[in-house]
């Protein structure tokens, strides 16, 4: 069961109403209490919530009450304070919520909408947490539970390098210094033979006796560093920091790689991919091939349509590329234009000219449904060709084997379109 609920506990109809149209924004359905009694009523199953959003003052539960009865429900917490002295701030973060929101200003709101889609994606989040004091670990994987992360431990460097090598995907590692077998700083140096500081983010934790470790961990590559103790908040700035870091290096790579209209692999990606994914599959002995699809009397569709219908053709149509050839062995491209290319590696000629005239009856059988609900005609032209096996040129030969697609291409406009040539 997906938690797709989000309970807003607060007496002001004003702040419902807000944080209830900010979670439905985010893709959540907001359930509302206007008081602590209220909550009982509304809650059916927990697990379908995925956080609640609790007023620290209500009418009936002056005193942070409602929180400590939603946590009981093992539903994530965040608080919304009004007035926060040092010592209502003291007493929230003594329990195990998120964090706390102050409803000072708008920007406070707009925390809380970031909150919520970082509750919602922190599970696909991973985060390696490496110490040899258990109790340390359990401090910092309690922390990092609540705000839904997916979260693996390592009690020494080697332990650690074995985890990364079974989930290459983690994002943030967060290291102590002194362990056996592999301390933090040979650990760091040893990630960064493999990850750069923009794939994998590590923070050194590092005691106050002991500055000049900090800056050893830097100089190792790490990329941050936490000084024992820290608090709780201290620990999720540095933790989302570093994150946000990481995720927006991944943002603008996937940007430059794609498309921005259809989302399929741009050209220059596609120069980048494809030649390694031949190389491979020459030195295995097995066959690639290039096909370049040339939609039909595309300036017509614009012409008759518009420009915003001739999008919304190009967008349907890389949709159903993808959704025919997903193999990680083929890259659909947007070249350019209403001009796509389909590559193929570990695919015979024959095989490849028996699926793309597959997906070219396929287009012409179903017509594309258009967001006003017409029905639209559109067909492709195809020209393929094979690629001379040479492990050694790989980049020439595919070179010329789109040379000699587009020439087949020409040649089934020239007959009428709607046609796949082979070269
Ligand atoms: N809507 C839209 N149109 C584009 C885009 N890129 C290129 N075009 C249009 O695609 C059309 C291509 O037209 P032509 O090259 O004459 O080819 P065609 O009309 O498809 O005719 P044939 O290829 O001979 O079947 C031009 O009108 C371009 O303006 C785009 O990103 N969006």
């Amino acid at each position: 069961m997906v938690a797709s609920k989000v309970l807003i506990v607060d007496d002001s109809r004003a702040i419902t109403k807000l944080v209830s149209s900010i979670a439905q924004q985010a893709g959540f359905t907001p359930v509302v209490a206007s008081c602590a009694r209220d909550i009982e009523h509304v809650l059916d199953d927990p697990t379908h919530f995925l956080c609640a959003c609790v007023d620290y003052n209500l009418p009936d539960a002056p005193n942070g009450e409602a929180i400590d009865f939603v946590l009981g429900q093992a539903i994530p917490t965040f608080v919304l304070t009004g007035h926060l002295s040092e010592t209502i701030r003291d007493t929230i973060l003594s329990k195990p919520v998120i964090d706390y929101v102050p409803k000072e200003t708008v920007q406070s709101f707009d925390y809380v909408g970031r909150l919520l889609v970082r509750l919602r994606d922190n599970r696909n989040v991973k985060i390696l947490l490496v110490d040899d004091a258990k109790s340390s670990r359990t401090f910092m994987l309690a922390l990092l539970a609540r705000h839904n992360f997916n979260v693996l431990e390592a009690d020494n460097g080697k332990t650690a390098l074995k985890v990364i090598q079974q989930h290459p995907d983690i994002k943030v590692v967060v290291t102590d210094n002194e362990m056996p077998e592999m301390n933090g700083i040979n650990l760091v140096s040893e990630i960064r033979k493999s990850y750069s500081s923009d794939q994998m983010a590590i923070i050194g934790i590092s005691g106050t006796n002991a500055l000049s470790l900090s800056a050893r961990f830097l100089k190792n590559g790490a990329n941050d560093y936490l000084t024992k103790p820290f608090s709780h908040e201290e620990f999720f700035t540095r933790i989302f920091r570093n994150l946000e870091f990481i995720e927006n290096v991944d943002k603008a790579k996937y940007a430059a790689n794609h498309d921005f209209l259809t989302d399929l692999t741009n050209r220059r990606a596609f120069f980048e991919l494809a030649p390694a994914l031949a190389q491979q599959a020459f030195t295995q002995d097995q066959s690639c091939c290039i096909a370049i699809m040339d939609l039909d009397k595309f300036k017509s569709i614009n012409d008759t349509y518009g420009h915003d219908t001739g999008d919304e053709v190009l967008v349907e149509m890389a949709k159903r590329l993808k959704s025919h050839f997903r193999e990680q062995t083929i890259i659909t491209s947007r070249f350019g234009g209403e001009e796509f290319c389909v590559f193929f590696s570990n695919v015979s000629k024959d095989e490849a000219a028996g699926r793309l005239e597959f997906f070219r009856h396929h287009l012409e059988t179903f017509a594309f449904e258009l967001s006003n609900g017409q029905p639209l005609a559109v067909t492709t032209s195809i020209g393929l060709s094979a690629i001379k096996p040479d492990s050694d040129n790989t980049q020439l030969v595919i070179d010329q084997a789109i040379s000699q697609a587009d020439q087949a291409l020409y040649q089934a406009k020239h007959q009428g379109r709607n046609l796949l040539v082979e070269f």
